[in-house]
C-alpha cells in the first residue's frame, strides 16, 4: 500500500482534443484533491487498459469528433461500456461519451435536423441524483450534430432534455444505465458559457461514484510502480520538468539608452536605418494601432545569424553572412533546437518595461503547426520556402508609439560606437526638415493599379463551404476556418524589391492600421502584414502570464453599418457561437500546457478596425513562479522555456483552424488547394529575457524571391514574358452550420480587400 492510496484517481479518455483539457480542469476544480490522468482513446488497447482500471476511482469519457458508430472515432470507449461486472467502475460520458453509451445499450443515434455547435440551451431534468442542486432551465453549451433516441425497453433511462421546439423537438441531454454505474450528459459542462451546473454535475457524479463504490465494496488498487510507469506521462496538469541546462550559461547584459523622439514614427526610423537598401534583410514589428504600444525594429548587420527550417527536414539551416551551415536535429525537433539555442543567449539587465531586449524575430508557417499536430501535410509543393525564418537580433530600437520614447538596445559588449552613431542619425532626422511624423510619400508611385488580381474561383469556394458544412452536419467538426489564396501579379518595378515592398508596406499601414502590423524581409521571403490579431504573448519569467486574443466574428464597415448595427449582428447566436467555440478551443490548448490557471478575461468584445468590426475575446493563463527560477541582480531568468513551450503546443492558431483542432486541420487539408504557408502562421519575437509576442498572420501578403541574390520570383504574363512579381494573399473565415455560403464568400473578399488596398494607387 502506498501513501497515496487515499487520493482519488480519475482517468479521462480523450477522443482527440475536443476540449478535453477543459474537462480535466473542471474535474480538478470540482475535486481539488483528485489526481487526473488523460489518455487518448487509441493509446492503449482494451486488454491492456483493462488491467489498469482497478487503479482508478472512476473514468470520464470525453467528447470528440465523428460518430460513436465509427470504431476509429471512439477507440477503446465502446469496449469500456461492456466491461465485466468484476471490473466495473463508475463512468461519466460527455457528448460523444453519451452517444457511445447510448449505442452500446441499443439506443438509436441519429443526426439532428438543426445541429448545435457552440449554442447555449436551457435544460430540464427529472431530479435524478446526477442533477441534484441543479436548477431547472440551467444554461448549457452544446456541441453536437448527433443525438440518441431510446426505445421503451431500453436498459438506459433519460434524465434530462433540451427543448429545441420545431428544430429538433425534445433532445436527450442526460442518460444513465438502469443498473450499472454509467452516467452521461450530451452537453459540455466544461464550456466557459455553461453555467454553475457544469461543475455541479461533476460533483454529483463523484458523490454517486463514491456511494456506488462503497455499496459494492469496490477495492481500488494502490498505485504502485506499474501504474506509475504506465501513466506518469499522462498526468494532468502536465508536469513541469525543470531543465537544469537552463542554468548552464551565464547571462549576457543588455545595454540600453533612451531618446525622446516624438517627431518620428516607426516607419521613418526604418528609413533612417536604411530599409530601402537593396539586398539586405530588415524586420519591423509595428504597433500601428491600439492596443499595441511598442514598435520593434531589429538592426540586422551583415553577419546577423539567421535560422531557417523547412517542415519535414531533419536539420536546421544557419546562415551567417555568406556562410551556410546545416545543423542536424537528431532525435529532437526544431523546437528543442531553438530552445537550446536561446538558452545560450539568455540576457538580463534590460529595462523591464520594454517588451523586447534582443532575440529572435521572424515568422513560422501554418504547416509548422500542422507538423506539430502530426497531421499529414497534403500539398507538397515543388519549390519550398522556409517554414521557420528567424534572425537573431543583437541591436534593436523599441519605440513607444504614444510617448515617442525610443530605447536603443544592444547585446554586444563595447557597442558604444553603434549607440552614438544611431542616436545622432535619429536626432539629426528628428530636428531636420521632414520631422512631421508623416511618412515620406512613396518614392515611386506603384504601378500596382495595373496589378492583376487572380481571385479564388467563387463557384469552387462556395462548393467548398458546402462541403465543409457537410462535415459539420455529420459531427466531424464544429467549426472550420476555410481559406483560399489570391494571387497578385504586380508589374515588375525597376527598383529593388527592398524598395518596392517597403512602399507597399507603408501603403498598407496607412490604409489598414493594425496593432500587430509587420514588415519582415528575411531572404528569400518578404512578409507585409496588417494583422489585428494577437496570437500569443508571454511575459518574462518568473511570474509568467500568457495571453491569447482570438478574433472570430467579422462585420464589414461602410454601407450604413453603424456600431449599433454591428453590435446587433455580432451578438447573434451565430457570431457568439463562432467565437465561443474558439475560446473553448484556446482554453483547451492553454490548459494543456499551464494547467488549471486559465481564465477568459474578455468574452466577445467588439473592436473597430479600418474596414471591419471584429468580435474579440481575451484568454489568459499563468503559472506560479517556479521555485527553481533564480534571481540575479533583480532580473529573473531560469524558466524561459515555458512561453516557447506554450507557443509550440498551441500552433497552429485555433482561430485559423476551427474546432476540434486536429480533425478540423485534417479536413481543411482536403478542402483547400494549396499550402497556406506563412498565411495563418505567426510573426513575432522571442526575447532573450524569456518573453515573446506573436501575431496571427492574416490581412497580409507575402512574396518569395528566388536565386542566391534578391531577384524576385516572377510570373509570366499571357505572352510568356516574366514581368510580374507574385504576391500571395490568404483570406478566409469560420464556417459553421449557421453560415450562409454567399455571405461567407463576401466576408472572405472583405478581408482580402483590406490588403488589396495597399496595391491600389487610386485611393
Ligand atoms: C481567416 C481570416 O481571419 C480569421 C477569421 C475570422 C472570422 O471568421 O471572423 C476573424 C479573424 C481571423 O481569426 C482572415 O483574415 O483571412
Ligand atoms: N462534442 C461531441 O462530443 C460531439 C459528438 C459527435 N461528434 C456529434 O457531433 O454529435
Amino acid at each position: 500500500m502506498d501513501s497515496s492510496q487515499d487520493t482519488a484517481k480519475l482517468l479521462v479518455i480523450d477522443s482527440y482534443d475536443s476540449f478535453t483539457n477543459n474537462l480535466a480542469c473542471l474535474i480538478k476544480r470540482a475535486l481539488p484533491s483528485s489526481l487526473i490522468y488523460i489518455i487518448k482513446n487509441d493509446e492503449l488497447d482494451f486488454n491492456n487498459l483493462k488491467q489498469f482500471l482497478p487503479y482508478f476511482s472512476a473514468v470520464v469519457v470525453g467528447p470528440g469528433p465523428g460518430s460513436p458508430a465509427t470504431p476509429s472515432d471512439v477507440g477503446v470507449v465502446s469496449d469500456l461500456w461492456g466491461i465485466s461486472e468484476k471490473l466495473q467502475l463508475p463512468i461519466l460520458g460527455v457528448c460523444l461519451g453519451l452517444e457511445s453509451l447510448g449505442i452500446a445499450f441499443g439506443a438509436t443515434v441519429r443526426r439532428l435536423k438543426v445541429v448545435k455547435h457552440g449554442q447555449i440551451s436551457r435544460i430540464s431534468h427529472n431530479g435524478d441524483a446526477l442533477f441534484e442542486h441543479i436548477p431547472q432551465d440551467s444554461l448549457v453549451v452544446r456541441y453536437h450534430s448527433l443525438c440518441v433516441d431510446l426505445d421503451r425497453s431500453s436498459k438506459l433511462a433519460e434524465m434530462a432534455w433540451a427543448d429545441d421546439g420545431e428544430e429538433n423537438g425534445r433532445v436527450v441531454m442526460g442518460l444513465k444505465h438502469r443498473i450499472k454505474p454509467f452516467y452521461a450528459v450530451q452537453y459540455h459542462p466544461e464550456s466557459v458559457c455553461t453555467d454553475a451546473s457544469g461543475i455541479q454535475v461533476v460533483r454529483n457524479f463523484w458523490r454517486i461514484a463514491c456511494d456506488w463504490s462503497s455499496k459494492n465494496r469496490r477495492i481500488i488498487k494502490s498505485w504502485g510502480d506499474r501504474a506509475e510507469k504506465q501513466f506518469s506521462v499522462n498526468s494532468w496538469p502536465p508536469q513541469r520538468v525543470f531543465n537544469p541546462a537552463q542554468l548552464e550559461f551565464s547571462p549576457q547584459r543588455v545595454i540600453s539608452s533612451k531618446l525622446s523622439l516624438p517627431q518620428l514614427c516607426a516607419a521613418q526610423i526604418c528609413e533612417i536605418l536604411g530599409v530601402y537598401k537593396a539586398n539586405t534583410d530588415f524586420v519591423l514589428l509595428d504597433s500601428a494601432a491600439q492596443p499595441g504600444s511598442h514598435s520593434i525594429i531589429g538592426c540586422i548587420h551583415p553577419n546577423s545569424l539567421k535560422i531557417q527550417y523547412f517542415v519535414g527536414d531533419d536539420y536546421a539551416t544557419l546562415i551567417e553572412g555568406k556562410q551556410r551551415t546545416t545543423c542536424a536535429l537528431g532525435s529532437s525537433d526544431i523546437w528543442t533546437w531553438l530552445a537550446s539555442f536561446m538558452r545560450t543567449k539568455k540576457a538580463m539587465g534590460g529595462d523591464p518595461s520594454i517588451p523586447f531586449w534582443g532575440g529572435l524575430i521572424g515568422y513560422m508557417s501554418y504547416e509548422l503547426g500542422v507538423e506539430t499536430l502530426q497531421c499529414d501535410i497534403r500539398h507538397r509543393e515543388r519549390r519550398r520556402f522556409p517554414d521557420v525564418n528567424l534572425v537573431f537580433i543583437e541591436r534593436s530600437l523599441v519605440l513607444h508609439t504614444k510617448t515617442g520614447e525610443v530605447t536603443l538596445q544592444s547585446l554586444l559588449p563595447k557597442d558604444d560606437d553603434w549607440f552614438a552613431f544611431t542616436a545622432s542619425a535619429l536626432k539629426r532626422a528628428a530636428t531636420g526638415e521632414e520631422n512631421s511624423r508623416r511618412l515620406q510619400a512613396p518614392k515611386r508611385p506603384l504601378s500596382a493599379s495595373e496589378a492583376k488580381v487572380i481571385y479564388p474561383d467563387k463557384v469552387r469556394y462556395i462548393s467548398r463551404i458546402k462541403e465543409a458544412q457537410g462535415f459539420l452536419f455529420a459531427g466531424e467538426s464544429y467549426e472550420l476556418c476555410l481559406t483560399a489564396r489570391t494571387k497578385l501579379l504586380v508589374p515588375k518595378s525597376p527598383a529593388p524589391s527592398s524598395q518596392s515592398s517597403w512602399e507597399i508596406y507603408k501603403k498598407l499601414q496607412s490604409a489598414n492600421p493594425a496593432p500587430y502590423a509587420a514588415y519582415i524581409r528575411l531572404h528569400p521571403t518578404i512578409l507585409i502584414s496588417s494583422s489585428p490579431e494577437r496570437f500569443l504573448c508571454y511575459s518574462r519569467p518568473p511570474s509568467q502570464c500568457f495571453q491569447l486574443r482570438p478574433i472570430k466574428g467579422t462585420v464589414k464597415k461602410g454601407n450604413g453599418m453603424t456600431r449599433a448595427l454591428a453590435e446587433e449582428i455580432l451578438s447573434s447566436p451565430k457570431e457568439i457561437g463562432e467565437n465561443l467555440m474558439i475560446v473553448d478551443l484556446i482554453r483547451h490548448d492553454l490548459h494543456g500546457v499551464v494547467g488549471t490557471n486559465v481564465d477568459v478575461r474578455k468574452f466577445c468584445g467588439i473592436e473597430e478596425y479600418e474596414t471591419v468590426w471584429q468580435l474579440v475575446s481575451v484568454v489568459e493563463g499563468s503559472v506560479e513562479p517556479s521555485s527553481e527560477a533564480f534571481h540575479d541582480d533583480d532580473s529573473p531568468i531560469g524558466v524561459a522555456d515555458l512561453g516557447w513551450n506554450v507557443l509550440h503546443k498551441t500552433l497552429p492558431p485555433g482561430s485559423m483552424t476551427g474546432a476540434p483542432k486536429k480533425r478540423s486541420v485534417q479536413i481543411l487539408q482536403d478542402l483547400e488547394d494549396e499550402r497556406r504557408e506563412i498565411y495563418s502562421g505567426v510573426a513575432g519575437y522571442w526575447c532573450v529575457g524569456g518573453g515573446g509576442d506573436w501575431s496571427v498572420i492574416i490581412r497580409s501578403c507575402f512574396k518569395h524571391e528566388v536565386g542566391p541574390g534578391w531577384t524576385s520570383m516572377v510570373q509570366e504574363d499571357t505572352e510568356g514574358n516574366a514581368n510580374y512579381d507574385e504576391w500571395l494573399v490568404g483570406a478566409g473565415g469560420a464556417i459553421t452550420a449557421l453560415s450562409d455560403p454567399e455571405a461567407e464568400w463576401d466576408e472572405m473578399v472583405t478581408k482580402l480587400q483590406s490588403v488589396l488596398r495597399a496595391f491600389r494607387t487610386d485611393d
